[in-house]
């Protein structure tokens, strides 16, 4: 009973059964009168224990007492270790529950960062879809968003910093306030001192409070034992150490007798009473803070966890509803771009739409002279008054001199070209289109028939025969209006307008029929005729060459002796055909011409005719007056750059297919050329379907070959049907034939060597009576470009473009198909339509434009020199009427 009084519920429970337990139990029954003097400070918790302990030893005697004694020290000193133990099983609870409550904050720290790295990748997206829409608000709104969500992380992961140290914090602390460290401290001390030996004086230690024991200190203790305890020390060993030293004290008792002896015993037990009252207290006080800390660490967590929680549910709450907000944001970007998906679409079917029709109208420019004929009304509008009201102008020259007029200030535009009108040349074609419509008399002489006829013959829209033009030179309103019409052209020759398109004049093969205007009734002349060509009959010739005669060199010749400058004829080149005949000779000219009939046989030449037919891409052009009377192709050795250049695009020449060579291989032996690197290097060829199929009055005279300035080659070969070749002066001297007709018949060669070029005309002229088809291969020289930066000089037949039979792939896509352009086939689904290459689509309205500007200038200058002019233009129409002197023009 009393121990479990000393020692209380569960320290009492260990003893129950020990030894100490039952000596107390027997020492109390048997004394019971003998009661102990016990001090009123051990009142306390020991204290009646104790007391009743010590009375219940008397009545034993004094021997009995002492053992007695002697095991209830024990006894107390085994109480003293038990409570040690005690002491050292709270502190490691404490410090597991500390381990316990910072491994939680650990792990809730843990789960915190990892819910701010969670928010953060989330924010991280949230930023990645602010990326995907390309809304710069949107993006913004998202950006604002994203560094408030970083902002609220920051304070985040400041605030649970802060709780930690917090945490930590308030722990010390209330560890401080409780005096814990200090009276662990305290405790360690007085168990040192325990250990190390601690004086106590006997007599004393029965006036020590609890109170003064729970605050000793080793310096306390010295203190108190310096000043007022000084004899008899005992050495306190608790534990089972304790005992030889309590033995050795116990010892040292002895010499004062039992009852010294007793007292001290009473002494040392009363002081073990303290140490145990004290011990007692330092439990109770760990117990005490065992509660706190876990309270303190509780407290510290629900506050943080409530904290956090709250944190990451606002930020949950914020990144959901910004997600919901970029959800919405690229709903309606999205529709957006489908909107402008959609207009970017119908955009760009219309620019397909634009392209195609600007491809039509340039179509339609170049190759449809209906368009220029539109124009031309405009030209005519403009200048008052419409050329279509009249129907005898519907095929005049109009339209090949407003329609080439037009096409130059197209052309103007183009900053490479040369055929742009300067103002004062549009000025001069102006007045001149001005005056011709203000002639009245033009117009009433243009409404007889026989005169509307011969404007017809003269435009090429209609054929006469030469019997019907012989008529015309002594028709004075047939030579008015013709002499009218001349003045016009002259005019917009003069400045730089060509009947044909531009590129045609430096065509080799574009021999569109020179209109029968040209030829002026000549006196006839004395021809030198080769014994197997005609001479024609100057009384055909009704035309005159529009350029002035050149000057002649010194003497009667026009040009150098061949055996001066050098000039080998190719028949009388060693290897040549001995039979190459030359049925013109004009040594003054250094012109001659030279026939070879067919050295192949008829077999050799029906086969080449079926070859170079089917293996040639033919093309029929149209000109101004209609399609080209023939068909024909423009071929170029390998590494010849001759383009063509139709409505702004490009076409490469056809390189000479291996037949070809093969060709010029049984050729050109008959004309002495035996190397291959001596053969020419270009070939014109054509085709006439029938004998209605031509070439005009022309001379082979382009850039190109240089065929006016220098003497130059040219080798045909004719196939098929035989047609009738001539030749016809364009100076012809008074006493001269004017030419020669030569008939090329299957398999002939032909040649023109020298000036020929320069000094006469050929053609082809229709035929009477049918006859079959033909094919002649013309082949030249490409003369080496004098600058190479004239590209120009390089350029072949727009004949060569405008109409083939067969398909003909164009560079731009496009394909020649018929003679007609075919736009590239159009793209259907909207996948399939290309990004398209930024359209300039005030390209061609800017053309037009300058196009309308400059006929309103013409117009208006015209307006202008008329006024200023017009007794000028109206004697000058006065002399028309007498006969017109060209020359003047
Ligand atoms: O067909 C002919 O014989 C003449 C062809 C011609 O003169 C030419 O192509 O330039
Ligand atoms: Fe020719």
């Amino acid at each position: 009973m009393a121990a479990a009084l000393l020692l209380g519920g569960a320290e009492f429970t260990r003893l129950q059964g020990t030894r100490l337990d039952r000596r107390l139990s027997a020492w109390l029954e048997q004394s019971n009168s003998e009661a102990l003097q016990t001090p009123d400070q051990l009142s306390g918790l020991p204290g009646p224990a104790m007391d009743a302990t010590m009375g219940s030893i008397a009545p034993t005697g004094l021997k009995g007492k002492l053992a007695a004694l002697e095991d209830f020290i024990s006894m107390q000193n085994e109480e003293l270790a038990a409570q040690r133990q005690e002491i050292e099983s709270l502190r490691g609870d404490k410090a597991g529950i500390e381990e316990h409550y910072q491994g939680q904050l650990q792990e809730l720290k843990k789960t915190m960062v990892g819910d701010v790295q969670r928010l953060q990748e989330q924010k991280m997206l949230a930023g990645l879809g602010s990326l995907l829409t390309t809304s710069l608000g949107g993006s913004l709104i998202v950006e604002m968003m994203a560094r408030s969500l970083q902002q609220q992380i920051l304070g985040l992961q400041r605030r649970i910093q802060e709780i930690e140290e917090q945490a930590t914090g308030s722990l010390v602390a209330g560890l401080a306030s409780r005096d814990f460290s200090w009276k662990v401290a305290q405790k360690k001390a007085a168990v040192n001192q325990s250990t190390g030996g601690l004086l106590y004086h006997a007599q004393r230690v029965s006036a020590l409070s609890s109170d003064h024991a729970t605050h000793m200190t080793a310096t306390g203790i010295r203190e108190f034992s310096d000043h007022r305890w000084v004899e008899l020390p005992i050495l306190l060993c608790p534990g089972s150490s304790s005992r030889p030293a309590m033995d050795a004290t116990m010892g040292s008792i002895a010499p004062t007798g039992l009852k010294g002896k007793l007292a001290a015993l009473e002494d040392f037990i009363s002081m073990q009473n303290e140490e145990l009252a004290a011990q007692r207290q330092e439990i109770e006080s760990l117990r005490g803070d065992k509660a706190g800390i876990e309270e303190h660490y509780q407290g510290q967590l629900q506050e943080l966890k409530k904290t956090m929680v709250g944190d990451v549910q606002r930020l949950q709450d914020e990144v959901k509803r910004h997600f919901a907000q970029q959800k919405a944001e690229n709903a309606r970007l999205q529709q957006q771009i489908t909107t402008l998906k959609g207009e970017k679409t119908s955009l760009q079917q219309q620019i397909l739409g634009l392209q195609r029709r600007i491809q039509e109208i340039e179509e339609q420019v170049g190759a449809d002279c209906t368009t220029l004929w539109t124009l031309c009304e405009m030209v005519g509008l403009m200048v008052g008054t419409s050329f279509a009201s009249n129907d005898a102008w519907n095929g005049v020259p109009w339209r090949a001199v407003s329609g080439a007029w037009l096409l130059s200030s197209a052309n103007a535009s183009r900053a490479d070209s040369k055929t742009s009108m300067s103002d004062d040349d549009l000025v001069q074609v102006g007045k001149a289109l001005s005056s011709l419509k203000d002639n009245e008399r033009f117009h009433g002489v243009l409404q007889q028939p026989s005169v509307s006829k011969a404007v017809r013959h003269w435009a090429g829209i209609e054929r006469l025969s030469p019997e019907e033009c012989e008529d015309w030179q002594s028709d004075g309103q047939i030579m008015f209006v013709l002499a009218e019409l001349r003045r016009l052209e002259h005019c917009c020759r003069k400045a730089g307008m060509k009947d044909r398109p531009s590129a045609a004049s430096d065509n080799p093969g574009d021999k569109v029929e020179d209109p029968p205007s040209k030829r002026q009734r000549t006196e006839e002349g004395a021809a030198t005729r080769a014994p197997d060509c005609k001479s024609i009959d100057p009384a055909t010739r009704t035309w005159q060459h529009d350029e002035p005669a050149p000057a002649k060199l010194a003497g009667e010749d026009w040009e150098e002796h061949r055996s001066k400058v050098g000039l080998q004829l190719m028949g009388e080149m060693p290897s040549a055909n001995a039979s190459l005949n030359y049925f013109l000779k004009d040594e003054s000219r250094r012109s001659f011409a030279a026939h070879l009939a067919n050295p192949f046989g008829q077999q050799f030449c029906a086969s080449w005719f079926a070859k170079v037919r089917v293996g040639t891409k033919w093309l029929q052009p149209n000109s101004w007056w209609g399609p080209m009377p023939r068909k024909t192709a423009w071929m170029v050795a390998k590494g010849h750059t001759c383009t063509y250049e139709y409505g702004g695009m490009e076409v490469q020449p056809i390189e000479y297919p291996v037949w070809m060579v093969e060709l010029m291989q049984s050729v050109m032996p008959h004309c002495g050329l035996t190397e291959i690197k001596d053969m020419p290097n270009s070939c014109n060829l054509n085709l006439y379907e029938d004998g209605k199929q031509m070439v005009g009055w022309h001379a082979d005279d382009e850039e190109l070959f240089q065929g006016k300035s220098k003497d130059c080659r040219i080798i045909s070969l004719s196939l098929g049907a035989s047609r009738q070749f001539e030749l016809e002066l364009n100076w012809p001297g008074p006493d001269e034939s004017i030419g020669v007709v030569q008939t090329l018949s299957d398999g002939d060669i032909c040649t023109m060597e020298g000036m020929t070029q320069k000094h006469f005309m050929h053609r082809v002229p229709e035929e009477e009576t049918p006859v079959g088809p033909r094919i002649n291969l013309t082949w030249r020289w490409i003369a080496k470009p004098r600058d190479s930066s004239k590209k120009q000089e390089e350029k072949v037949p727009l004949h060569t473009v405008l109409a083939c039979e067969d398909e003909l792939p164009l560079p731009d896509g496009r394909r020649l198909r018929g003679g007609k352009l075919e736009n590239a086939a159009v793209q259907s689904t909207l996948e399939d339509l290309p990004d398209l290459p930024p359209v300039d689509p005030g390209a061609w309205r800017r053309t037009l434009v300058w196009q309308l500007v400059t006929m309103v200038l013409a117009a208006v200058l015209a307006r202008v020199g008329v006024w200023y002019q017009e007794d000028e233009f109206a004697k000058l129409a006065m002399n028309a009427t007498s006969g017109v002197n060209d020359a003047e023009l």
